[in-house]
């Protein structure tokens, strides 16, 4: 290899940044170019921006190493694949940024990309199409010019790529492939490319490059950890390249660390704080081999401020065994909102404890400081209340088969009974009602008309339409997770604390911050209401304890287990609220099940154990005659089936229309005794699904499963869409199961 001088690896650094904007600014370029309202140019010129003040944010902090190409208009793994040129041909086109908006939302009658959880993120990518025929070619445009615009400022940047590795394990085989084909099959035509982009980069006079393997921390074969090594000796042999830093994150390497410690990358980033338990095993972190480590103390995935002791024990146990040691978040602060000075309204105790993105730049800095002065831990050791292993049991409900003859003759439903799952369209008004409330213009009292209103308007639709069990529509909650905690102690929400989802989608977490109880029932004034207005059974709507914990910032101090069961019981309580009102269908959604779900397999049995034992907590409460729903989706149910069925819910809800019918192509489903609908409607899609394709879906679904268990219902909740669509859909879901019912006896 020749020998390159390198510019030393800067003290201080971060690996990613948020990029929606302070208040959203990218969000709303985005929408407008959409929209057709604004010109490319503006939406640029509004990347541009936020770019400029990101950069000159972190260099105020006092933050050394600055990363570039974190910003993205969509995503940065649909942007890796776009600078290795896997760009389908039916997406292609003169504008890049048609291109990338095409690939990930559809235009014309071209379906998008698929869309997927970033690891155990709520943050979603674009998959990649990856196949034995894709023309691989480098486009440097975005990584290049975003070096040249901080350059342009006076500032020198780290560029930031996802790695080779993970980008083909995160992409899909292209449609057409061989059974046999996996994307990582084109390793070394990629490498190709990603070598051209060190060259460019080199050529650039770019000193550092850091490529995010987060993949590694995950289970990964020989094969693909023999890929990795490999892909990293290659890049690592190409003479004249920058220096290079691969990232590792949201877990500990593992096996993978020796494999890449034996490659001439020179720096490797390990996350420190979710992979302390890893790295602290004997000799985890030998064979460092005198590498650069990018210590992630601070961490990316949290609100907390860093325990300074847990943060410098960290530092100190790897000096000696690294080259230098380098200050750094443990993966990129993309999963966080910016500033927790902007919460003016968060009791001052709470926002002293509080460190989002900018917090979080200066604790690294000051770890950083401390670390050049070789600080040492204070030496008391942090204290975790331990795990117990047995959660106190409680009581079970009767065996299943004795609760649906309680609720059969209880409930006289029809054979293939028709629900939605939850929630009916937010219309502009219901939405100006709340930004009123908010804005103090409109009263408590005339908003909670406004939500009756909205309620009686979904009740007569599902009535007029001749659905068998009804909804409230859940126009009370914006979120359905926010509005839970809003009414939980424990819980904290903020004003400006949004953290990009997806695309131009945001999401403000709330922040569960203390033991979590509930004051006094949050839904059932709404489910009671809703019930005073039909004779039909109405479904009582929770979320699950598992979906609000996976979806709120959690305290650190308590092992995540016992938080879920604190909130079970909430909900358990909230359970037995709704049944004494008299409300005999109960759903407690836990569409996240799947999300929480350690990375390493050894870890997953328990895992799973534990949240179907908190779901169990939070509705064994609930009467042999009270039918308990719950809803899974986007999570790939079928794979967790025995799970599911451990939930012991009377009938679950999945989607399945948008995901190819996965469920009903599931072996083991025909064995499931319980009730089960797989959604006939995607509901994503602004596309009203017609009779004949609703019933074709139905008939497959009867085909599958045991005929008598089926439910027939939506992929999931309706908020997005319109009434004028869902009325129609809705219609042609009723006119199905009654085709298909009328077929079953005929
Ligand atoms: C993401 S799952 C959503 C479930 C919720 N009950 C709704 O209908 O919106
Ligand atoms: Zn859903």
């Amino acid at each position: 290899m020749a020998v390159v001088s390198r510019s030393p690896f800067p003290a201080s650094t971060i690996l990613g940044y948020p990029r929606i904007g302070p208040r959203r600014e990218l969000k709303r370029a985005l929408e407008s170019y959409w929209q057709g309202r604004s010109p490319v140019g503006e939406l640029r010129a509004a990347g541009a921006g936020l770019r400029e003040a990101a950069w000159r944010r972190l260099a105020a902090l006092g933050l050394a190493g600055l990363p570039s190409n974190t910003f993205s208009l969509y995503d940065q793994v649909l942007d890796a694949a776009v600078m290795v040129g896997a760009v389908p041909d039916r997406y292609r086109g003169p504008v890049a940024e048609d291109v990338c908006f095409a690939m990930a939302r559809g235009t014309g009658g071209l379906a998008p990309l698929p869309m997927t959880k970033w690891f155990d993120t709520n943050y979603h990518y674009i998959v990649p199409e990856i196949g034995p025929g894709t023309a691989f070619a480098f486009d440097g445009d975005k990584p290049l010019g975003e070096v040249r615009q901080a350059r342009g400022l006076g500032l020198e940047t780290r560029p930031v790529l996802v790695g080779p590795v993970t980008l083909l394990l995160a992409a899909q085989a292209a449609p057409g492939s061989p059974a046999s084909f996996s994307p990582l099959d084109r390793l070394d035509d990629v490498l190709a490319v990603y070598e051209r982009a060190l060259v460019a980069l080199a050529a650039e006079g770019v000193g550092w490059v850091q490529l995010d393997e987060p993949a590694l921390v995950a289970d990964r074969t020989p094969a693909e950890l023999a890929a990795a090594g490999r892909a990293y000796e290659r890049l690592g042999s190409l003479p004249g390249r920058p220096g290079l830093f691969v990232a590792s994150y949201f877990g500990d390497l593992g096996a993978a660390l020796p494999v890449l410690a034996g490659t001439p990358v020179e720096a490797i980033g390990l996350d420190l704080v979710r992979g302390a338990a890893g790295y602290a095993g004997p000799g985890a972190l030998e064979g460092l081999g005198g590498k650069i480590v990018v210590a992630g103390v601070v961490s990316g995935r949290d609100v907390w401020r860093t325990d300074r002791g847990r943060a410098l024990s960290a530092l100190a146990a790897l000096r000696g065994r690294a080259g230098q040691v380098v200050v750094s978040t443990s993966c990129s602060l993309l999963h966080v909102p910016y500033d927790a000075e902007r919460e003016a309204g968060l009791d001052p105790w709470l926002r002293r404890r509080l460190a989002f993105a900018d917090q979080k730049v200066a604790e690294v800095v000051e770890l950083a400081a401390l670390n050049a002065r070789g600080a040492t831990p204070p030496p008391t050791a942090p204290v975790m209340v331990p795990a117990r292993e047995e959660v106190a049991e409680y009581p079970g409900r009767s065996p299943y088969e004795v609760r649906a003859a309680a609720q059969a003759g209880h409930l006289g439903l029809p054979e293939l009974p028709t629900t939605t799952i939850g929630s009916f369209p937010q219309t502009g008004e219901l939405r100006a009602a709340r930004a009123a409330l908010a804005a103090g213009e409109l009263d408590r009292g005339a908003y909670e008309e406004r939500v009756r209103a909205e309620i009686g308007r979904a009740i007569a639709v599902q009535e007029r339409l001749g659905l068998d069990v009804l909804v409230h529509g859940e126009p009370e909650r914006d979120d359905m997770v926010r509005y839970f905690a809003e009414h939980l102690e424990g819980f904290a929400v903020t004003r400006h604390g949004w953290v990009q989802s997806y695309g131009s989608r945001c999401a403000r977490p709330p922040i569960l911050h203390g033991p979590v109880s509930r004051p006094g029932p949050i839904t059932v004034r709404w489910a009671e209401y809703a019930r005073s207005l039909t004779d039909r059974p109405v479904k009582g709507m929770l979320t699950g304890p598992v979906t609000i914990v996976a979806w709120s910032f959690v305290r650190d101090d308590l092992p995540l287990r016992e938080v879920v069961f604190q909130v079970a019981d909430a909900v358990r309580a909230e359970v037995a609220d709704l049944e004494a009102a008299g409300i005999s269908i109960i759903q407690v959604d836990e569409p996240a099940l799947r999300e929480l779900m350690p990375l390493r397999r050894e870890a997953q049995g328990s895992y799973l154990r534990w949240a179907v034992a908190a779901y169990r907590r939070a509705t064994s409460v609930a009467g042999d005659r009270t039918q308990i729903h719950t809803h899974l989706c986007y999570s790939d149910a079928e794979r967790i089936l025995a799970a599911v069925d451990a939930l012991d819910a009377d009938v679950t809800t999945v989607e399945s229309a948008r995901s190819g019918e996965r469920m009903l192509r599931e072996p083991a489903v025909a064995g499931f005794r319980r009730g089960l609908g797989p959604g006939v409607y995607d509901i994503h899609s602004p596309r009203v699904p017609g009779v004949a394709e609703v019933e074709a879906a139905l008939r497959r679904a009867v085909a599958a499963l045991p005929a008598a268990r089926v439910w027939v219902n939506p992929d999931c909740g309706l908020k997005t869409r319109t009434y004028e669509q869902v009325e129609e859909a809705l219609a042609n879901v009723v006119a199905a199961a009654s085709r298909v019912r009328a077929g079953a006896r005929g």
